[in-house]
């Protein structure tokens, strides 16, 4: 569970408790941006959608497609039949006025894909997931094991999902309830997330966390855990305390970047894992520099989906980074994260932040932006939000750190990131200049390589907002700056693909 803007953690003794994430109040600053006002929805639904996530997708995508295709289609014959009488000077003000409707509702966030998202696919998808009943999750469902982690408001296990022809107290009385006891298969491997009982504000992250996942699993399933659903808990015992919710997700991988950047030997250490093998006929540096520009491209590729559908994560980070054993980087920890497109999770003045990866503005929309008005409304408004206030650059900015830390040994620590973020704020928020001012001897060899294009893309990511709020690239733009045009890394990637389906 993400961040923590309420109670401390009240019974954290576990080393594993992470702190690292502060609430920060800053004063309203009248200024900037009054015109973004009234942009937001309350955010009163949340557990409402179910589903199953990958047989449901296809459908829904394709029905969600078909929608657009054949309304486009069947608009263009009704058109010329509906304006028979009118003179040209008015079907073209018709057509003119119907362009700029469809690239306002088409515009990003997607005005138009939303709504059919939640007045459609969700419900259809709910329908879907209670006739399978495949979401129909229930404590006895799982055996929890290890405590992988906790945050404010959540503790985070591995666990199993029980064989449907397994009996679980049998399993329970003999291995005393211990995951080893029952031969899980990878496929079988789940993480399950105990949103805690009794925290102030502790269910409220657990719903949004839910919703958020829910949401991804229909928009972009590709770019985060694969989400099996919740589930609460009978019975207290234990693990488990009656009325208590639990989030389940597929089990991705053993390690998060975070956990790969540790090792001496990174980034050779996820070659194999990127590219299927080890990388032949390339020098050691530039098989670094291609491990780390792939990390790169997966991490700003989610980004662009998660952003596209008007959700900001505010909490990118390599911890929140699962590499899976095929090589893929996926996204989890949405319980920090807030749609912009209808303000989900959304309250003015209020931030959620890792320190060490948040950009300088701390809020991912002016402090001054009121609370969300009904969905609908703020679903109509929010491409003039976005276009005002570009929030995805608040995540452009933690992926510019972590590509700093992936290419520079000496940054990759905890206590050398503080030291790098309290330079570069002594210097303005200026790569560049921290470049001449910094103490930390820091090894640019990576991102000078290729003419600097890595440096490059840094600088354009690691920096303040300019007066538009913009002074930042976008994912979209991120994506076709130099850095990734013509990258050896795709290259390598297809041809370890290739060689695989060979074996
Ligand atoms: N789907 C997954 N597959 C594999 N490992 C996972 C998965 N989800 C979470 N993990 C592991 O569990 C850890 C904790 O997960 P997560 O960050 O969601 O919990 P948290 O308690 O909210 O943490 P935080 O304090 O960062 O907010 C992750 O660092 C990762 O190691």
């Amino acid at each position: 569970m993400a961040s923590l803007l309420l109670p401390p953690t009240p019974t954290a003794t576990s080393s594993t408790v992470k702190h690292n994430k502060i609430q920060t109040k800053l004063k309203p600053n009248s200024n900037a941006h009054a015109a973004t006002c009234n942009f937001f929805l309350s955010s009163n639904s949340n557990a409402n959608h179910r589903f199953n996530s990958a047989k449901c997708h296809a459908l829904l995508d394709d029905v969600a497609k078909g929608l657009l295709e054949s309304s486009s289609s069947v608009g263009v014959d009704q058109f010329q039949r509906l304006t028979e009488g009118l003179s040209h000077m008015q079907r073209w003000e018709i057509l003119v006025f119907g362009g700029l409707t469809w690239i306002y509702l088409t515009a990003r966030p997607g005005v138009l894909v939303g709504a059919i998202d939640a007045y459609l696919l969700a419900p259809l998808q709910l329908g879907l997931d209670n006739l399978s009943g495949r979401r129909n999750l229930k404590r006895s469902d799982f055996v929890v094991g290890d405590k992988l982690g906790e945050g404010s408001f959540g503790v985070v296990y591995s666990g199993i999902l029980v064989p449907k022809n397994v009996d679980l107290d049998v399993v329970q009385k003999r291995g005393r309830g211990k995951t080893t006891q029952v031969d899980a298969k990878s496929k079988d491997k789940v993480i399950l997330k105990k949103v805690k009982v009794g925290i102030q504000g502790a269910e409220e992250f657990g719903d949004y966390e839910e919703w958020f996942n829910y949401r991804l699993s229909r928009a972009a399933p590709e770019t985060c855990a694969d989400f099996l659903g919740t589930f609460v808990a009978d019975q207290t015992n234990s693990q488990f305390t009656k009325g208590g919710k639990w989030l389940v997700w597929k089990f991705e991988g053993d390690r998060t970047l975070a956990d790969y950047m540790k090792d001496r030997n990174f980034p050779s250490n996820l070659e194999s894992v990127m590219f299927g093998r080890v990388l032949q006929g390339v020098d050691s540096s530039k098989r670094n520099a291609l491990i780390i520009k792939q990390i790169m491209r997966q991490i700003i590729t989610s980004l662009r989906k998660i952003h596209d559908t008007g959700i900001v994560h505010r909490d990118v980070k390599p911890a929140n980074l699962v590499v899976t054993k095929r090589g893929q980087i996926k996204l989890i920890d949405f319980g920090a994260a807030t749609d912009l497109r209808i303000g989900k999770n959304y309250v003015p003045n209020r931030t959620l932040l890792d320190p060490d990866y948040c950009p300088p503005e701390l809020y991912v929309l002016p402090e001054e932006t009121p609370s969300p008005p009904p969905e609908p409304i703020a679903a109509f408004l929010s491409p003039i939000l976005w276009q005002l206030n570009s929030p995805d650059l608040f995540d452009m900015y933690s992926a510019g750190i972590v590509l700093l830390q992936m290419a520079i040994p000496s940054l990759r620590s905890p206590a050398a990131l503080k030291n790098f973020n309290l330079e570069l704020k002594t210097c303005g928020y200026d790569l560049k200049k921290w470049r001449d001012y910094t103490r930390l001897r820091p090894d640019f060899q990576i991102l000078d390589s290729e003419s600097g294009r890595g440096w490059d893309l840094a600088t354009k990511l690691v920096s303040e907002r300019g007066s538009l709020r913009r002074g930042r690239l976008s994912a979209a733009a991120a994506l076709r700056h130099p850095y990734f045009l013509l990258g050896g890394d795709q290259a390598a990637a297809v041809l370890s693909k290739l060689s695989l389906n060979r074996k």
